[in-house]
């Protein structure tokens, strides 16, 4: 008989390879053997083309399927140990005693209180100052980016209600502990006191917006002569980019009590000072201000990043994560940078027409990861080991004064007058010149992803991460819902990665040292993105404008039989494995075909104004800043969306290059079709009409944009008779060529 195995006592996490690993590794060879066919192929007819035109199209497509080829190797790298874990948190108790959990300190950013209503931050805040966590414990920082006193006003009503609701939490114990989650759900208690609380939060709401509305804080909001004071902070000389520090202790865990007499976590407001003289590194400038105000105010050993948008979905959260942190195993310990929660979304539509659920970013690639070192930094939902931010595990680089190195005990009280003068000093505009913030400790610069850019240090440096992937989502952030909003955030990012690409330390060529060859790719896969436009573009044009010519450009469908079917083998394959990827995440069959639709939209737009701005940027012709994605809605843009029609309305170039893709699809499929049904000859432009009708299938909410549609969401005319013009363009030049 098989004896029995004893299961090792109490694990507080597992880890299990996915079931699709195996055939991933065998889809993947023989995936490579069919890409070396098709470059073969690519060769051989670049060899013998006969006229310039062939040979060029030829090479076109060959670059473009070379460019695909290389991005299909990155992917891999992920594919290959894919995990998936589990945490048990109910065996912490048993490593762990209450006293001995650690200080968490909570960073959030925000930037502009118009872009990011304080209401939104203000649940955040209150979202994990409700942690199922000791509260003496927990510290909330807030970066105000924005410099904004109806910022520090939203704070300050929310820790006066935080009064009221962290009881209300200790004694309901409902899971969403952000109050508008809370209000709107459906689990709601129904009680006396939850009327109360209710009409409470709708107060503050209510107070928040019309300070909002008039644009500053009115004396009749300010409550007592310490607040009086913070507002007069905010002189006529102070603006967003100009600025002192102003930092504001609003719940001191020492002082101040709920009402039900019990102590309450710190809440700290922190804006940095500004100077139009010196940079300030966008958010990663703002985390690294918290990394030390923190550092001089409470030092705890574990932080969390967390966008302003982003609450807390789930209050045990922390507790997963110090399954990891608190691992009895010192080797486990000793190299954990840091744990990574999916980022997930709220209020996305039916069929997530924008695919911003992101789940190639932020599931299944970061679980692909995990098998390797772990996840890439996602910017949010981050819980760090502050050792991190310090160098290697195994060389540790001091700061430049031992109050910020991360084991520095803080034995000053919160509001002494050395703690504050320390946490002034560590926020001024200028404190980082000649230190190595930035470049080897706290989070990087040199890069509009400074995420992206963080988490590949840390890995290089030889830290390891984990991706945490609860089935309910510890964090819950909003999504753009507006086209433009989606891609001017993509945009941004591939200018990002793309940065981090072409740096000194590529993942390509540095990486490939310092993490080895597959995290390197895994990386690799992120910071080129943008060369998919390469093919994409091709794609989107070249077959269409050659079937406008009667120029056929790929295999016939019966003579060069193998070929055909290579051609099909290869889009079904990656199609279909794709599609695999997505469906075994949860997603469902339509999210999908709108996912691979705005891949599509990518490439065709801010992949390729990404790179546009890159090369600007690196040439010196220009600069370009963080721009922050904006997370207002209003009424009728939210209604359309809800109803899942897509969102124009404002000129862009973004959109002109995709309208004309749609145009130029069109008419070739129409004139293919028509041809076909004059003279019988299929077999000829077959893939080419096929490529035509996906495309056109793709775009059919462009063709409504452009036709059907009278409400304010539909393409402007501008960009209607711009795109109209440019496509005569390269039509009359294609004409001339071909
Ligand atoms: O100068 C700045 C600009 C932005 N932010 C904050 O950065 C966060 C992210 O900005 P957002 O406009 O929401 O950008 P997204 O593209 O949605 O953010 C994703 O991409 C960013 C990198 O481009 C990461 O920092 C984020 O964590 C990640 O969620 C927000 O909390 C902002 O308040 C600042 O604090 N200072
Ligand atoms: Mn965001």
């Amino acid at each position: 008989m098989e004896a029995k195995t004893k299961a090792p006592p109490l694990p507080l996490h597992t880890v299990r390879s996915m079931p699709q690993t195996t055939f991933n590794r065998v889809f993947a060879s023989v995936y490579a053997c069919a890409i070396l066919a098709l470059l073969y192929h690519h060769l051989i007819s670049l060899l013998y083309s006969k006229t310039i035109v062939s040979f060029s199209i030829t090479l076109i497509l060959l670059i473009s399927d070379l460019i695909l080829a290389f991005m299909w190797i990155n992917t891999q790298s992920t594919r290959m140990y894919p995990v998936y874990r589990q945490q048990f948190p109910e065996n912490l108790k048993k490593v762990l005693k209450r006293n001995d959990y650690p200080g968490l300190d909570v960073f959030i950013c925000t930037a502009d209180p118009y872009k990011e209503p304080p209401i939104s931050l203000v649940n955040t805040a209150l979202s994990v100052m409700a942690y199922d966590y000791p509260v003496e414990k927990v510290s909330v920082y807030v970066s105000d980016d924005g410099g904004s006193a109806l910022t520090l006003f939203a704070l300050m009503e929310a820790a006066r209600f935080a009064s009221h609701w962290l009881p209300f939490c200790q004694k309901n114990r409902p899971m969403d502990r952000s109050p508008e989650a809370y209000f709107k759900s459906s689990n709601q208690i129904l009680s006396p006191d939850t009327e109360k609380i209710k009409i409470m939060y709708e107060r503050l709401k209510t107070k928040i917006k019309r300070v909002l509305e008039r644009g500053k804080v009115d004396e009749e909001f300010i409550k007592g002569a310490q607040e009086y004071e913070a507002f007069n902070k905010w002189t006529d000389k102070f603006t967003r980019q100009d600025h002192p520090t102003v930092i504001q202790v609003l719940l001191d865990t020492n002082k101040d009590r709920d009402v039900t007499g019990h102590q309450m976590p710190n809440l700290i407001y922190v804006t940095r000072e500004k100077s139009n003289t010196s940079t300030h590194h966008f958010k990663a400038g703002a985390l690294n201000v918290l990394l030390r105000v923190s550092a001089s105010m409470t030092n705890a050993p574990i932080v969390l990043t967390q966008d302003c948008d982003m609450y807390s979905n789930d209050p045990q959260t922390p507790l997963l994560a110090l399954c990891y942190f608190c691992d009895p195993d010192p080797a486990i310990r000793s190299k954990l940078g840091y744990v990574q929660f999916p980022q997930r979304f709220h209020g996305i539509n039916k069929n997530d027409i924008y695919a911003c659920a992101y789940k190639r970013l932020y599931e299944i690639q970061p679980m692909g990861f995990d098998g390797l070192k772990g996840p890439h930094y996602l910017g949010s939902g981050c819980f760090f080991s502050r050792r991190v931010f310090f160098g290697g595990p195994s060389a540790l680089l001091a700061p430049e004064i031992p109050e910020l190195h991360p084991v520095h005990a803080v034995d000053k009280p919160l509001q002494s007058k050395s703690s504050l003068a320390l946490a002034h000093q560590v926020a001024s505009s200028n404190y980082e010149n000649q230190t190595n913030w930035g470049t080897k400790i706290g989070f990087r610069y040199g890069s509009l992803s400074e995420d992206f850019l963080t988490g590949f240090h840390m890995h290089c440096e030889g830290w390891k991460s984990i991706f945490c992937h609860p089935k309910r989502a510890a964090f819950l952030g909003d999504a753009p819902i507006t086209l433009i909003d989606l891609l001017s955030q993509q945009k941004r990012w591939t200018h990002g990665v793309l940065q981090v690409g072409f740096c000194k330390h590529s993942p390509i060529t540095f990486g490939v040292k310092a993490t080895g060859p597959l995290m390197a790719l895994g990386y690799a896969q992120s910071t080129f993105w943008a060369s998919w436009t390469i093919p994409i573009t091709t794609y989107a044009f070249l077959p269409q404008l050659a079937l406008l010519n009667n120029v056929y450009i790929f295999p016939k469908v019966s003579d060069q039989f193998p070929w055909f079917l290579l051609y099909l083998f290869l889009f079904l394959g990656a199609y279909g494995q794709d599609f695999l990827d997505f469906v075994l995440d949860g997603g469902s069959a339509k999210s999908w075909w709108n996912d691979q639709r705005i891949w599509h939209v990518r490439g065709l737009t801010c992949y390729l104004f990404g790179s546009i701005e890159f090369l600007l940027k690196a040439l010196g012709l220009s600069s370009f800043g963080f721009n922050v994605t904006s997370k207002t809605v209003n009424d009728e843009v939210s209604k359309r969306y809800e109803q899942g029609i897509f969102e124009f309305g404002v000129h862009s170039p973004m959109f002109v290059s995709l309208t004309m893709a749609a145009l130029v699809n069109l008419i070739s499929l129409v004139h293919g079709v028509f041809q076909v049904l004059k003279d019988g000859n299929l077999e000829e432009p077959f893939l080419q009409i096929l490529i035509a009708g996906f495309a056109v299938l793709n775009c059919w909410p462009i063709y409504e944009a452009i036709t059907f549609r009278t409400d304010s969401g539909k393409m402007p005319i501008k960009t209607i008779y711009v795109s109209i013009f440019l496509t005569c363009c390269i039509y009359l030049v294609a004409s001339f060529i071909l």
